[in-house]
Protein backbone atom coordinates (compact mmCIF):
# COMPACT_ATOMS: atom_id res chain seq x y z
CA UNK A 1 0.00 0.00 0.00
CA UNK A 2 1.43 3.17 -0.55
CA UNK A 3 2.26 5.80 2.18
CA UNK A 4 0.08 8.24 0.92
CA UNK A 5 -2.96 5.64 1.44
CA UNK A 6 -1.22 3.93 5.16
CA UNK A 7 -3.63 5.97 7.83
CA UNK A 8 -1.96 5.80 11.43
CA UNK A 9 -4.78 5.15 13.74
CA UNK A 10 -5.02 5.26 17.83
CA UNK A 11 -6.96 3.22 19.29
CA UNK A 12 -7.88 3.84 23.25
CA UNK A 13 -11.08 1.90 24.61
CA UNK A 14 -12.24 2.09 28.10
CA UNK A 15 -10.55 0.22 30.65
CA UNK A 16 -13.32 -2.78 30.41
CA UNK A 17 -12.56 -6.07 28.92
CA UNK A 18 -15.97 -5.98 26.93
CA UNK A 19 -14.39 -2.67 25.70
CA UNK A 20 -10.79 -3.54 24.89
CA UNK A 21 -11.92 -6.97 22.56
CA UNK A 22 -13.63 -5.47 20.09
CA UNK A 23 -11.33 -2.49 20.11
CA UNK A 24 -8.46 -4.89 19.10
CA UNK A 25 -11.14 -6.81 16.48
CA UNK A 26 -10.77 -3.62 15.05
CA UNK A 27 -7.78 -2.79 14.90
CA UNK A 28 -7.13 -6.35 13.58
CA UNK A 29 -8.99 -5.55 10.36
CA UNK A 30 -7.52 -2.35 9.87
CA UNK A 31 -4.19 -3.76 10.26
CA UNK A 32 -4.34 -6.58 8.29
CA UNK A 33 -4.82 -3.61 5.25
CA UNK A 34 -2.26 -2.62 6.03
CA UNK A 35 -3.07 0.17 8.19
CA UNK A 36 -0.99 1.39 11.11
CA UNK A 37 -2.57 0.81 14.47
CA UNK A 38 -1.40 2.40 18.02
CA UNK A 39 -3.32 0.60 20.89
CA UNK A 40 -3.26 2.48 23.96
CA UNK A 41 -4.16 1.12 27.70
CA UNK A 42 -2.25 0.14 30.88
CA UNK A 43 -0.08 -2.45 31.51
CA UNK A 44 -2.45 -4.65 33.57
CA UNK A 45 -5.12 -4.47 30.30
CA UNK A 46 -2.08 -4.87 27.71
CA UNK A 47 -1.50 -7.92 29.39
CA UNK A 48 -4.81 -9.23 28.88
CA UNK A 49 -5.68 -8.92 25.51
CA UNK A 50 -5.62 -12.19 23.17
CA UNK A 51 -2.89 -12.54 21.04
CA UNK A 52 -2.16 -10.36 18.46
CA UNK A 53 -1.27 -12.86 15.45
CA UNK A 54 2.21 -12.56 14.61
CA UNK A 55 1.64 -11.31 11.21
CA UNK A 56 0.15 -8.19 12.70
CA UNK A 57 3.03 -7.47 15.44
CA UNK A 58 4.48 -4.64 13.27
CA UNK A 59 0.56 -3.28 12.28
CA UNK A 60 -0.14 -3.19 15.72
CA UNK A 61 1.77 -1.38 18.61
CA UNK A 62 0.89 -1.81 22.34
CA UNK A 63 1.68 1.88 23.67
CA UNK A 64 1.38 1.83 27.62
CA UNK A 65 0.28 4.79 30.31
CA UNK A 66 0.82 3.59 33.90
CA UNK A 67 -2.55 3.92 35.95
CA UNK A 68 -2.12 6.91 37.89
CA UNK A 69 -3.16 6.51 41.96
CA UNK A 70 -6.46 7.48 42.87
CA UNK A 71 -7.48 7.13 46.56
CA UNK A 72 -9.76 4.44 47.44
CA UNK A 73 -9.20 2.72 44.69
CA UNK A 74 -6.50 -0.70 45.18
CA UNK A 75 -3.46 -0.36 43.46
CA UNK A 76 -4.13 -3.46 41.38
CA UNK A 77 -7.17 -1.96 39.83
CA UNK A 78 -6.77 -0.59 36.38
CA UNK A 79 -10.19 -2.33 34.74
CA UNK A 80 -13.61 -2.76 35.31
CA UNK A 81 -12.96 -5.92 35.81
CA UNK A 82 -11.28 -5.65 39.38
CA UNK A 83 -13.63 -3.49 40.93
CA UNK A 84 -17.46 -3.65 41.68
CA UNK A 85 -19.63 -1.65 39.94
CA UNK A 86 -19.54 1.24 42.98
CA UNK A 87 -16.28 1.84 42.46
CA UNK A 88 -16.62 2.39 38.71
CA UNK A 89 -16.49 6.62 38.71
CA UNK A 90 -13.22 6.09 40.80
CA UNK A 91 -11.79 3.94 37.65
CA UNK A 92 -12.72 6.75 35.24
CA UNK A 93 -11.32 9.40 37.83
CA UNK A 94 -8.09 7.34 37.37
CA UNK A 95 -9.29 6.95 33.49
CA UNK A 96 -9.15 10.69 33.36
CA UNK A 97 -5.60 11.21 34.49
CA UNK A 98 -4.50 9.49 31.43
CA UNK A 99 -5.19 12.76 29.56
CA UNK A 100 -1.72 14.09 29.95
CA UNK A 101 0.34 11.27 28.64
CA UNK A 102 -2.02 10.88 25.75
CA UNK A 103 -1.86 14.08 24.32
CA UNK A 104 2.12 14.06 24.52
CA UNK A 105 1.37 10.81 22.89
CA UNK A 106 -0.55 12.06 20.06
CA UNK A 107 1.48 15.41 19.97
CA UNK A 108 4.53 12.96 18.90
CA UNK A 109 2.78 10.75 16.92
CA UNK A 110 0.69 12.91 14.99
CA UNK A 111 -2.33 10.22 14.14
CA UNK A 112 -4.76 10.68 11.44
CA UNK A 113 -7.45 9.32 13.31
CA UNK A 114 -8.03 8.16 16.67
CA UNK A 115 -10.86 6.01 17.66
CA UNK A 116 -12.26 6.47 21.40
CA UNK A 117 -14.79 5.05 23.79
CA UNK A 118 -17.96 6.71 25.94
CA UNK A 119 -15.62 7.49 29.13
CA UNK A 120 -13.60 10.18 27.11
CA UNK A 121 -15.69 12.97 27.11
CA UNK A 122 -12.47 15.13 27.11
CA UNK A 123 -10.91 13.57 23.95
CA UNK A 124 -12.38 15.68 21.54
CA UNK A 125 -11.21 19.01 22.24
CA UNK A 126 -7.88 17.78 22.64
CA UNK A 127 -8.01 16.34 19.29
CA UNK A 128 -9.60 19.37 17.78
CA UNK A 129 -6.51 21.34 19.30
CA UNK A 130 -3.81 19.33 17.95
CA UNK A 131 -6.14 18.97 14.54
CA UNK A 132 -6.58 15.18 14.59
CA UNK A 133 -9.55 13.25 13.46
CA UNK A 134 -11.75 11.72 16.32
CA UNK A 135 -13.85 8.79 15.65
CA UNK A 136 -16.62 7.95 18.63
CA UNK A 137 -16.50 4.05 18.60
CA UNK A 138 -20.19 2.89 20.00
CA UNK A 139 -19.69 -0.36 21.62
CA UNK A 140 -23.69 0.19 22.17
CA UNK A 141 -26.32 -0.59 19.68
CA UNK A 142 -27.99 2.67 17.60
CA UNK A 143 -30.99 1.31 19.72
CA UNK A 144 -29.04 2.35 23.10
CA UNK A 145 -27.47 5.79 21.89
CA UNK A 146 -31.04 6.75 20.70
CA UNK A 147 -32.58 5.88 24.35
CA UNK A 148 -29.22 7.88 25.27
CA UNK A 149 -30.68 11.17 23.39
CA UNK A 150 -29.02 13.80 21.53
CA UNK A 151 -25.67 14.56 22.40
CA UNK A 152 -26.51 18.37 21.90
CA UNK A 153 -28.70 18.21 24.64
CA UNK A 154 -26.69 16.32 27.27
CA UNK A 155 -23.80 18.85 25.99
CA UNK A 156 -26.01 22.04 27.49
CA UNK A 157 -28.55 21.21 29.63
CA UNK A 158 -27.40 17.80 30.65
CA UNK A 159 -30.08 14.94 31.18
CA UNK A 160 -33.82 15.85 31.92
CA UNK A 161 -33.61 12.61 33.59
CA UNK A 162 -33.22 12.13 37.65
CA UNK A 163 -35.24 9.80 39.26
CA UNK A 164 -35.12 6.40 38.27
CA UNK A 165 -38.84 6.35 36.87
CA UNK A 166 -37.62 8.90 34.48
CA UNK A 167 -35.52 5.57 32.77
CA UNK A 168 -38.71 3.74 32.54
CA UNK A 169 -40.65 5.58 29.67
CA UNK A 170 -39.94 5.93 26.45
CA UNK A 171 -38.04 9.46 25.97
CA UNK A 172 -39.24 12.10 23.89
CA UNK A 173 -37.30 12.48 21.59
CA UNK A 174 -37.90 8.81 19.98
CA UNK A 175 -41.06 9.50 17.84
CA UNK A 176 -42.24 5.84 17.13
CA UNK A 177 -43.60 3.25 18.82
CA UNK A 178 -41.17 1.24 21.46
CA UNK A 179 -40.62 -0.62 24.59
CA UNK A 180 -37.11 0.06 24.81
CA UNK A 181 -36.79 1.25 28.54
CA UNK A 182 -35.37 0.43 31.56
CA UNK A 183 -37.12 -2.27 34.28
CA UNK A 184 -37.30 0.11 37.95
CA UNK A 185 -34.44 -2.38 39.06
CA UNK A 186 -32.01 -2.00 36.64
CA UNK A 187 -31.47 1.64 37.45
CA UNK A 188 -32.11 2.29 40.91
CA UNK A 189 -28.82 1.59 41.85
CA UNK A 190 -27.25 4.05 39.09
CA UNK A 191 -29.41 7.31 40.49
CA UNK A 192 -29.04 6.47 43.82
CA UNK A 193 -25.94 8.84 44.28
CA UNK A 194 -22.21 7.77 46.27
CA UNK A 195 -19.58 9.95 47.17
CA UNK A 196 -17.84 8.33 44.08
CA UNK A 197 -20.51 9.78 42.14
CA UNK A 198 -18.64 13.26 42.73
CA UNK A 199 -15.62 12.66 41.45
CA UNK A 200 -16.68 13.37 38.05
CA UNK A 201 -19.64 13.56 35.01
CA UNK A 202 -22.04 10.78 34.69
CA UNK A 203 -21.98 8.08 32.10
CA UNK A 204 -24.91 9.72 30.15
CA UNK A 205 -23.11 13.09 30.49
CA UNK A 206 -19.51 11.42 29.19
CA UNK A 207 -21.84 10.00 26.48
CA UNK A 208 -22.81 13.32 25.22
CA UNK A 209 -19.45 14.91 24.87
CA UNK A 210 -17.91 11.82 23.43
CA UNK A 211 -20.50 11.52 21.15
CA UNK A 212 -21.27 15.30 20.52
CA UNK A 213 -17.74 16.39 20.12
CA UNK A 214 -16.67 14.01 17.28
CA UNK A 215 -15.88 14.06 13.70
CA UNK A 216 -17.48 11.10 12.91
CA UNK A 217 -19.44 8.12 14.99
CA UNK A 218 -18.73 4.49 14.56
CA UNK A 219 -21.42 1.73 15.70
CA UNK A 220 -20.35 -1.83 15.97
CA UNK A 221 -24.01 -2.44 14.94
CA UNK A 222 -26.05 -3.23 10.84
CA UNK A 223 -28.94 -1.02 9.88
CA UNK A 224 -30.25 -4.42 8.31
CA UNK A 225 -30.60 -5.56 12.12
CA UNK A 226 -31.32 -2.17 14.27
CA UNK A 227 -33.03 0.26 10.65
CA UNK A 228 -35.77 2.57 12.60
CA UNK A 229 -32.79 3.27 15.00
CA UNK A 230 -29.65 4.38 12.76
CA UNK A 231 -32.41 6.38 11.22
CA UNK A 232 -33.18 8.75 13.93
CA UNK A 233 -29.70 9.19 14.44
CA UNK A 234 -28.57 10.36 11.39
CA UNK A 235 -31.76 11.86 10.87
CA UNK A 236 -32.52 14.25 14.26
CA UNK A 237 -30.85 12.99 17.17
CA UNK A 238 -27.02 13.24 15.72
CA UNK A 239 -27.33 15.31 13.02
CA UNK A 240 -23.48 13.65 11.89
CA UNK A 241 -22.02 10.79 10.20
CA UNK A 242 -22.54 7.71 11.53
CA UNK A 243 -21.03 4.79 10.33
CA UNK A 244 -22.13 1.23 10.92
CA UNK A 245 -18.70 -0.90 11.41
CA UNK A 246 -20.88 -4.27 11.20
CA UNK A 247 -21.27 -6.95 14.20
CA UNK A 248 -17.34 -7.82 14.12
CA UNK A 249 -18.48 -11.05 14.22
CA UNK A 250 -15.51 -13.32 16.39
CA UNK A 251 -13.08 -15.54 14.66
CA UNK A 252 -12.72 -18.82 16.25
CA UNK A 253 -8.98 -19.43 16.35
CA UNK A 254 -7.59 -22.80 17.25
CA UNK A 255 -4.24 -21.34 18.01
CA UNK A 256 -3.09 -24.28 20.21
CA UNK A 257 -0.79 -21.84 22.53
CA UNK A 258 -4.17 -19.53 23.11
CA UNK A 259 -6.13 -22.63 24.51
CA UNK A 260 -4.14 -23.33 27.25
CA UNK A 261 -3.48 -19.97 28.70
CA UNK A 262 -4.86 -18.69 31.65
CA UNK A 263 -6.80 -21.63 32.28
CA UNK A 264 -8.49 -22.13 29.18
CA UNK A 265 -8.52 -26.21 29.28
CA UNK A 266 -9.57 -26.13 26.10
CA UNK A 267 -9.28 -29.45 25.04
CA UNK A 268 -11.34 -30.62 28.32
CA UNK A 269 -13.86 -28.45 27.95
CA UNK A 270 -14.24 -30.05 24.14
CA UNK A 271 -13.98 -33.69 25.47
CA UNK A 272 -17.23 -33.15 27.58
CA UNK A 273 -19.06 -30.77 24.71
CA UNK A 274 -18.49 -33.71 22.50
CA UNK A 275 -19.95 -36.17 24.85
CA UNK A 276 -23.28 -33.68 24.62
CA UNK A 277 -26.33 -34.24 21.87
CA UNK A 278 -26.15 -31.47 19.81
CA UNK A 279 -28.00 -28.19 20.64
CA UNK A 280 -28.46 -29.54 24.27
CA UNK A 281 -26.27 -27.33 26.24
CA UNK A 282 -27.02 -24.32 27.81
CA UNK A 283 -23.98 -21.85 27.95
CA UNK A 284 -24.13 -19.68 30.94
CA UNK A 285 -22.08 -16.82 31.66
CA UNK A 286 -22.82 -13.07 32.48
CA UNK A 287 -19.43 -11.24 31.62
CA UNK A 288 -16.33 -9.40 33.16
CA UNK A 289 -18.30 -6.65 34.87
CA UNK A 290 -21.21 -7.92 36.17
CA UNK A 291 -22.42 -10.15 39.37
CA UNK A 292 -25.06 -11.75 41.27
CA UNK A 293 -25.99 -11.41 44.89
CA UNK A 294 -25.48 -15.06 47.27
CA UNK A 295 -29.44 -15.24 46.64
CA UNK A 296 -29.22 -14.65 42.75
CA UNK A 297 -26.85 -17.54 42.89
CA UNK A 298 -28.84 -19.90 44.55
CA UNK A 299 -31.81 -18.85 42.93
CA UNK A 300 -29.94 -19.64 39.24
CA UNK A 301 -28.20 -22.67 40.45
CA UNK A 302 -31.59 -24.32 41.52
CA UNK A 303 -33.12 -23.05 38.44
CA UNK A 304 -30.13 -24.69 36.05
CA UNK A 305 -30.96 -27.94 38.52
CA UNK A 306 -34.54 -27.96 37.86
CA UNK A 307 -34.32 -27.44 34.12
CA UNK A 308 -32.89 -30.95 33.36
CA UNK A 309 -30.74 -29.54 30.84
CA UNK A 310 -27.41 -30.13 30.18
CA UNK A 311 -25.89 -26.92 31.24
CA UNK A 312 -21.90 -25.51 30.90
CA UNK A 313 -22.12 -22.04 33.75
CA UNK A 314 -18.88 -20.07 33.88
CA UNK A 315 -18.69 -18.74 37.72
CA UNK A 316 -16.36 -15.73 36.94
CA UNK A 317 -14.71 -13.63 40.07
CA UNK A 318 -17.04 -11.35 41.61
CA UNK A 319 -15.21 -8.25 40.36
CA UNK A 320 -13.69 -6.53 43.67
CA UNK A 321 -14.02 -9.33 45.37
CA UNK A 322 -12.14 -12.04 47.01
CA UNK A 323 -15.29 -13.94 47.78
CA UNK A 324 -15.71 -17.23 45.84
CA UNK A 325 -19.03 -17.51 44.05
CA UNK A 326 -18.40 -21.39 44.22
CA UNK A 327 -18.86 -20.79 48.01
CA UNK A 328 -22.14 -19.05 47.32
CA UNK A 329 -23.89 -22.20 46.01
CA UNK A 330 -26.50 -24.19 47.55
CA UNK A 331 -25.54 -27.41 49.82
CA UNK A 332 -25.40 -30.31 47.39
CA UNK A 333 -25.92 -28.93 44.27
CA UNK A 334 -22.01 -29.74 42.45
CA UNK A 335 -22.45 -33.36 43.28
CA UNK A 336 -26.63 -33.40 42.45
CA UNK A 337 -25.50 -32.27 38.86
CA UNK A 338 -22.44 -33.15 38.60
CA UNK A 339 -23.38 -35.59 35.54
CA UNK A 340 -24.93 -33.36 33.26
CA UNK A 341 -23.72 -30.00 34.18
CA UNK A 342 -20.26 -28.39 34.12
CA UNK A 343 -19.29 -25.42 37.26
CA UNK A 344 -16.86 -23.40 35.79
CA UNK A 345 -14.73 -21.01 37.63
CA UNK A 346 -12.31 -18.47 36.04
CA UNK A 347 -12.05 -17.29 32.37
CA UNK A 348 -13.25 -19.69 29.88
CA UNK A 349 -13.06 -19.75 25.96
CA UNK A 350 -16.53 -18.42 25.18
CA UNK A 351 -16.15 -17.83 22.18
CA UNK A 352 -14.59 -21.58 21.15
CA UNK A 353 -17.34 -23.33 23.71
CA UNK A 354 -20.13 -20.90 21.66
CA UNK A 355 -19.21 -22.10 18.47
CA UNK A 356 -19.42 -25.50 19.75
CA UNK A 357 -22.52 -27.37 18.10
CA UNK A 358 -23.65 -29.24 21.27
CA UNK A 359 -24.37 -25.62 22.54
CA UNK A 360 -27.77 -24.69 21.74
CA UNK A 361 -28.60 -21.78 23.98
CA UNK A 362 -27.26 -19.12 25.98
CA UNK A 363 -28.23 -17.76 28.94
CA UNK A 364 -26.52 -14.27 29.11
CA UNK A 365 -26.05 -10.94 30.88
CA UNK A 366 -26.72 -8.96 27.68
CA UNK A 367 -23.12 -7.64 27.09
CA UNK A 368 -23.21 -6.86 23.53
CA UNK A 369 -20.08 -8.75 22.99
CA UNK A 370 -21.75 -11.76 24.20
CA UNK A 371 -25.02 -11.00 22.11
CA UNK A 372 -23.00 -11.38 18.80
CA UNK A 373 -21.12 -14.12 19.91
CA UNK A 374 -24.29 -15.87 20.97
CA UNK A 375 -26.26 -15.01 17.81
CA UNK A 376 -23.40 -15.34 15.52
CA UNK A 377 -23.41 -18.97 16.47
CA UNK A 378 -27.49 -19.12 15.99
CA UNK A 379 -27.84 -19.95 19.68
CA UNK A 380 -31.27 -18.90 21.32
CA UNK A 381 -30.40 -16.60 24.05
CA UNK A 382 -32.10 -16.34 27.57
CA UNK A 383 -32.23 -13.27 28.76
CA UNK A 384 -30.71 -12.27 32.24
CA UNK A 385 -29.63 -8.44 32.29
CA UNK A 386 -27.75 -6.99 34.99
CA UNK A 387 -25.72 -3.75 34.67
CA UNK A 388 -25.35 -0.81 32.30
CA UNK A 389 -27.54 -0.73 29.11
CA UNK A 390 -28.14 -4.66 29.08
CA UNK A 391 -31.50 -4.21 29.92
CA UNK A 392 -31.87 -2.46 26.66
CA UNK A 393 -29.80 -4.86 25.00
CA UNK A 394 -32.58 -7.21 26.23
CA UNK A 395 -35.48 -5.52 25.48
CA UNK A 396 -34.24 -5.26 21.98
CA UNK A 397 -33.59 -8.71 21.91
CA UNK A 398 -37.23 -10.08 23.16
CA UNK A 399 -38.99 -7.18 20.66
CA UNK A 400 -37.44 -9.16 17.75
CA UNK A 401 -37.90 -12.65 19.29
CA UNK A 402 -34.13 -13.45 19.68
CA UNK A 403 -34.33 -13.85 23.02
CA UNK A 404 -36.33 -14.79 25.93
CA UNK A 405 -36.27 -12.58 29.26
CA UNK A 406 -36.02 -14.23 32.83
CA UNK A 407 -39.02 -12.65 34.73
CA UNK A 408 -38.31 -10.53 36.79
CA UNK A 409 -39.54 -8.60 39.95
CA UNK A 410 -40.44 -5.02 39.04
CA UNK A 411 -39.17 -3.37 42.37
CA UNK A 412 -36.52 -5.17 43.59
CA UNK A 413 -35.38 -7.15 39.60
CA UNK A 414 -35.23 -10.92 42.12
CA UNK A 415 -36.45 -14.03 39.88
CA UNK A 416 -37.33 -17.24 40.90
CA UNK A 417 -35.28 -20.98 40.11
CA UNK A 418 -38.89 -22.05 38.46
CA UNK A 419 -38.95 -18.82 36.29
CA UNK A 420 -35.22 -19.83 35.36
CA UNK A 421 -36.00 -23.37 34.49
CA UNK A 422 -38.96 -22.29 32.87
CA UNK A 423 -37.15 -20.30 30.72
CA UNK A 424 -34.25 -22.32 29.65
CA UNK A 425 -37.31 -25.46 28.66
CA UNK A 426 -39.13 -23.23 26.73
CA UNK A 427 -36.09 -21.81 24.79
CA UNK A 428 -34.12 -25.23 24.50
CA UNK A 429 -37.12 -27.86 24.32
CA UNK A 430 -40.58 -27.11 24.58
CA UNK A 431 -42.93 -26.89 21.67
CA UNK A 432 -44.01 -23.11 22.70
CA UNK A 433 -40.08 -22.10 22.00
CA UNK A 434 -39.90 -23.46 18.27
CA UNK A 435 -40.12 -19.77 16.72
CA UNK A 436 -37.42 -18.27 19.37
CA UNK A 437 -34.57 -21.20 18.12
CA UNK A 438 -35.51 -20.84 14.28
CA UNK A 439 -34.91 -17.15 14.46
CA UNK A 440 -31.94 -17.43 16.26
CA UNK A 441 -30.87 -19.95 13.93
CA UNK A 442 -32.10 -17.80 10.45
CA UNK A 443 -30.29 -14.55 12.06
CA UNK A 444 -26.98 -16.63 12.22
CA UNK A 445 -26.74 -14.92 8.82
CA UNK A 446 -26.47 -11.26 9.47
CA UNK A 447 -24.22 -11.22 12.29
CA UNK A 448 -21.56 -14.10 11.39
CA UNK A 449 -21.15 -13.42 7.57
CA UNK A 450 -17.59 -12.70 7.86
CA UNK A 451 -17.99 -11.24 3.82
CA UNK A 452 -20.76 -8.88 4.65
CA UNK A 453 -19.35 -7.37 7.85
CA UNK A 454 -15.91 -7.08 5.80
CA UNK A 455 -17.75 -5.17 3.55
CA UNK A 456 -18.35 -2.69 6.25
CA UNK A 457 -14.96 -2.32 7.41
CA UNK A 458 -14.01 -1.60 3.58
CA UNK A 459 -16.63 1.34 3.64
CA UNK A 460 -14.81 2.68 7.18
CA UNK A 461 -11.73 2.59 5.33
CA UNK A 462 -13.00 4.43 2.43
CA UNK A 463 -14.39 7.19 4.84
CA UNK A 464 -11.43 7.32 6.86
CA UNK A 465 -8.91 7.87 4.15
CA UNK A 466 -10.99 10.76 2.56
CA UNK A 467 -12.49 12.40 5.65
CA UNK A 468 -8.84 12.54 7.45
CA UNK A 469 -7.51 16.01 8.67
CA UNK A 470 -4.72 16.99 7.23
CA UNK A 471 -1.43 15.76 9.26
CA UNK A 472 -0.02 18.85 11.44
CA UNK A 473 3.33 19.37 9.90
C1 LIG B 1 -19.84 -3.51 25.42
C2 LIG B 1 -20.11 -3.57 26.88
O1 LIG B 1 -19.08 -4.30 27.54
C3 LIG B 1 -19.23 -4.70 28.88
O2 LIG B 1 -18.70 -6.02 28.80
P1 LIG B 1 -18.88 -7.38 29.63
O3 LIG B 1 -17.56 -7.95 29.92
O4 LIG B 1 -19.77 -7.15 30.78
O5 LIG B 1 -19.71 -8.33 28.66
P2 LIG B 1 -19.54 -8.60 27.12
O6 LIG B 1 -19.91 -7.35 26.36
O7 LIG B 1 -20.33 -9.79 26.85
O8 LIG B 1 -17.98 -8.89 26.87
C4 LIG B 1 -17.32 -9.95 27.49
C5 LIG B 1 -16.27 -10.48 26.53
O9 LIG B 1 -15.32 -11.27 27.24
C6 LIG B 1 -15.30 -12.60 26.74
N1 LIG B 1 -15.21 -13.51 27.89
C7 LIG B 1 -15.77 -13.17 29.09
C8 LIG B 1 -15.65 -14.03 30.18
C9 LIG B 1 -14.94 -15.25 30.02
O10 LIG B 1 -14.79 -16.07 30.94
N2 LIG B 1 -14.40 -15.55 28.80
C10 LIG B 1 -14.52 -14.71 27.73
O11 LIG B 1 -14.03 -15.01 26.64
C11 LIG B 1 -16.61 -12.79 25.98
O12 LIG B 1 -16.45 -13.72 24.91
C12 LIG B 1 -16.88 -11.38 25.45
O13 LIG B 1 -16.20 -11.16 24.23
C13 LIG B 1 -20.67 -4.59 29.46
O14 LIG B 1 -21.26 -5.84 29.55
C14 LIG B 1 -21.63 -3.82 28.64
O15 LIG B 1 -22.96 -4.06 29.05
C15 LIG B 1 -21.41 -4.22 27.22
O16 LIG B 1 -22.46 -3.91 26.38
Amino acid sequence: MEDGNRLQVVMFPWLATGHLIPFLQLSKLLAEKGHKIFFVSTPRNLNRLPKIPKQLSSEIILVSFPFPHVPNLPSCAESSTDVPYTKQQLLKKGFDLLEPPLTTFLESSKPDWIFYDYASHWLPSVAARLGISCAFFSLFTAACLSYIGPPSALMTIGDPRSKAEDFTVVPKWIPFESDLVFRLHEVTKYVEKTEEDETGPSDLIRFGFAAGGSDVVIIRSSPEFEPEWFNLLHDQLYKKPIIPVGFLPPIVEHNEEDDNIDGHEWSNIKEWLDKQKVHSVVYVAIGTEASLSGEELKELALGLENSTLPFFWVLNKIPGSTKNALDMLPDGFQERVKNRGIIHGGWAPQVKILSHDSVGGFMTHCGWNSIIEGLTFGRVLILLPILNEQGLNSRLLHGKKLGLEIPRKEQDGSFTWASVAESMRTAMVDDSGVSWRNRAREIRYLFGDVDRNNCFVARLVNYLTENKKARVP
